[in-house]
């Protein structure tokens, strides 16, 4: 069974009520995808979201979640709030929260079993930064990462890893492909389910260079940061993940 390509696009904090127009202008292209598209807004916009994509069969996620179903957390959003809005997905440890926020993977684990628990799809980022790719410590940072960071009974449920290197994400540097296949089959060999889970490329993936990384085998899908804020850049990136989910069958 091919593993369907998930076009995702995290808009971080970026966006006002307005430009959820961008919804309407993908959505017949997600709609004729053969490829799943999910578009993670800022908490702020998620519910009107959820209901404007449904319409396209797009899905939205959040962006981040607390480990905690409620509680005394000012200022924080749990996984089952995200549910509520509608979302199906969220992304648990992305660089971004790991640095300015100080996730470690204890965290990160914690809050993939919270949206787990809430009946989210965790999509869970990992990624080395430039220094530890230099000194060639890669493939032994993200086995780290993910043995500390997936949760470790999921039962049946379903997670998605999205491979994100730090020093690819809006730098307009793409890891080369050969890279990013090593690192993904690396990743795949660490995984509990290797056949059924997806893993997601993500760091500067734009309409030039989509084609080639989500022909990868081991790519199943693109987390996109910049190029998912215009239509214009985003949906020539769901078409390159359609064709290349046909090429696969
Ligand atoms: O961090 C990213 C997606 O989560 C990638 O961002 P860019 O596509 O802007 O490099």
């Amino acid at each position: 069974m091919p593993r369907q390509k998930l076009i995702a696009g995290n808009w971080k904090m970026n966006g006002l009520a307005a430009d959820l127009e961008f919804l309407d202008a993908i959505g017949p292209a997600a709609a004729a995808a053969d490829a799943e598209v999910l578009i993670c807004p800022p908490a702020t916009l998620l519910a009107e979201a959820a209901r404007r994509a449904g319409a396209h069969g797009i899905m939205v996620g959040g962006q981040d979640c607390h480990a905690a179903v409620s509680g005394a957390h000012t200022g924080d959003i749990s996984a089952a709030m995200l549910r509520d809005a509608g979302a199906s997905h969220v992304i648990v440890g992305h660089s971004e929260r790991r640095c300015d926020h100080g996730e470690n993977d204890g965290i990160v684990r914690d809050k993939a079993v919270a949206a787990l628990e809430a009946g989210l799809v965790p999509v869970i980022c990992v990624g080395e930064t430039q220094q530890e790719r230099e000194a060639g410590r890669q493939e032994a940072v993200i086995a780290a990462q993910l043995a500390g960071s997936l949760p470790e009974n999921r039962g049946q449920r379903e997670l998605v890893i999205a491979y994100e290197p730090v020093w690819a994400i809006g730098t307009g540097l793409t890891a080369e492909p050969e890279d990013v296949q090593a690192m993904h089959a690396f990743i795949r060999s660490r995984l509990p389910d290797p056949a059924s889970t997806r893993i997601l490329y993500g760091g500067s993936v734009k309409p030039d260079n989509a084609s080639t990384l989500l022909g990868l085998p081991d790519v199943d899908g693109a987390l996109v940061g910049g190029a998912s804020l215009k239509a214009d850049d985003f949906i020539p990136i769901i078409q390159a993940g359609c064709r290349e989910s046909q090429l696969f069958r």
